[in-house]
């Protein structure tokens, strides 16, 4: 490297530690109201079909559900499910005692109406915050649910840059689960918002505007460095797996890492980055929802309602 360039690195923002952190705060309230309450959260999880992806995310949330000391209920029925069936078993978790909080994965197999299926779980047992109420709870400034992802890019964010008045944001994909949840956030903490998606014109002069990136496109490294503003925080919240010449593979983001790395002032690597926050605030939804349904009064863990 000869001495005149000047080579900057983005700090990393540690998905892994962050995470652990907020998982830690989430055992000590879930302990206090065993203890205090006789309340044990429980979460239930829903895979239909056999995604071997999805069964690697449920078997991480079953796993962070017992170390907090959380119960965790697995309910993983064949892909030719009937959308009736499904219906009836969230019928029975809703009315389950013991479930705190429920989760279906996405996507469901094509022959069930995965709106359907949202709207049959109690809104208050949502913990994904997808169900219409939630959406709404969110858009209009209420007290909801707040989608998983959308939560854990929001609380990087903020550890990172502090307040983010007046920053001017994009958010690039229009999802259901995150680009849409994820714009009202920002919305809600006085951001200035771009949500872009397939439709837009010139995407690279759009995200060059912004001091802040949250990527959820789901097409690999799509989003390169000469597109990021120098200094601009990045949240990369896409997870894809892609195959190696060696018959390997590994996961990345929607961002280049290696080129958005050298112009970003900060950045969440994949994997390591919004993956372990989204497990960690899928706990803290259960714990608070648990809380709401027992109306016990503890503090939230991390509150962001
Ligand atoms: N880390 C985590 O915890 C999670 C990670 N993910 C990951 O995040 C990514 C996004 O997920 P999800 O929101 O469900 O994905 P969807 O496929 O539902 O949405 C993708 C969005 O990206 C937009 N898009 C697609 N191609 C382009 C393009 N060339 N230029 C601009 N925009 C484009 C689409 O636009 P249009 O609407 O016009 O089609 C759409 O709005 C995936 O990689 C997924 O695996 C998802 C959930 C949780
Ligand atoms: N109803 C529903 N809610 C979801 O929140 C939901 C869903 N369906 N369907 C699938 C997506 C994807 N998703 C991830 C969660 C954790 C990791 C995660 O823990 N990732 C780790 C490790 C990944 C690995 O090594 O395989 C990381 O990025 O470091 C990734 C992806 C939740 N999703
Ligand atoms: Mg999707």
């Amino acid at each position: 490297m000869d001495g005149e360039t000047i080579m900057t690195q983005a700090k990393l923002i540690d998905g892994n530690a962050f995470s652990a952190n907020l998982r830690e705060e989430i055992t000590a309230r879930v302990h206090e109201i065993r203890d205090f309450h006789h309340v044990t959260p429980g979460l239930a999880v829903v895979l239909v079909g056999e995604d071997p992806a999805s069964q690697v995310y449920v078997r991480n949330k079953n796993k962070r559900a017992a170390e907090c000391g959380m119960k965790s209920f697995e309910h993983v029925l064949p892909a030719d499910t009937s959308e009736h069936h499904l219906l009836n078993l969230i019928e029975g978790l809703n009315d389950d005692p013991e479930v705190h909080g429920i989760l279906v994965q996405l996507p469901l197999p094509k022959h069930i109406d995965a709106q359907k299926v949202i709207e049959t779980i109690r809104p208050d047992k949502d913990v994904d915050g997808f169900h219409p109420w939630n959406v709404g709870m969110l858009a209009s400034g209420g007290i909801g649910m707040i989608p998983c992802t959308p939560l854990g890019s929001l609380m990087m964010l903020r550890d990172h840059l502090g307040p983010l008045t007046g920053l001017k944001a994009i958010v690039v994909g229009r999802s259901n689960i995150v680009g849409k949840p994820m714009a009202h956030l920002l919305i809600r903490e006085s951001c200035t918002v771009t949500i872009a998606h397939s439709q837009t014109r010139d995407l690279p002069a759009e995200v060059r505007a912004a001091d802040i990136v949250v990527a959820a496109v789901g097409r690999p490294e799509m989003i390169r460095g000469d597109w990021i503003k120098p200094g601009a925080t990045v949240i990369d919240v896409g997870i894809n797996r892609i195959g190696l010449p060696d018959g390997k593979s590994k996961l990345v983001g929607d961002v280049k890492f290696d080129e958005a790395v050298k112009v970003a002032g900060a950045i969440t690597p994949v994997p390591g980055g919004v993956g372990p926050m989204t497990i960690a605030c899928l706990l803290r939804n259960t714990l608070t929802a648990a809380a709401r349904l027992h109306r016990l009064d503890i503090p939230e863990a991390n509150p962001w309602n």
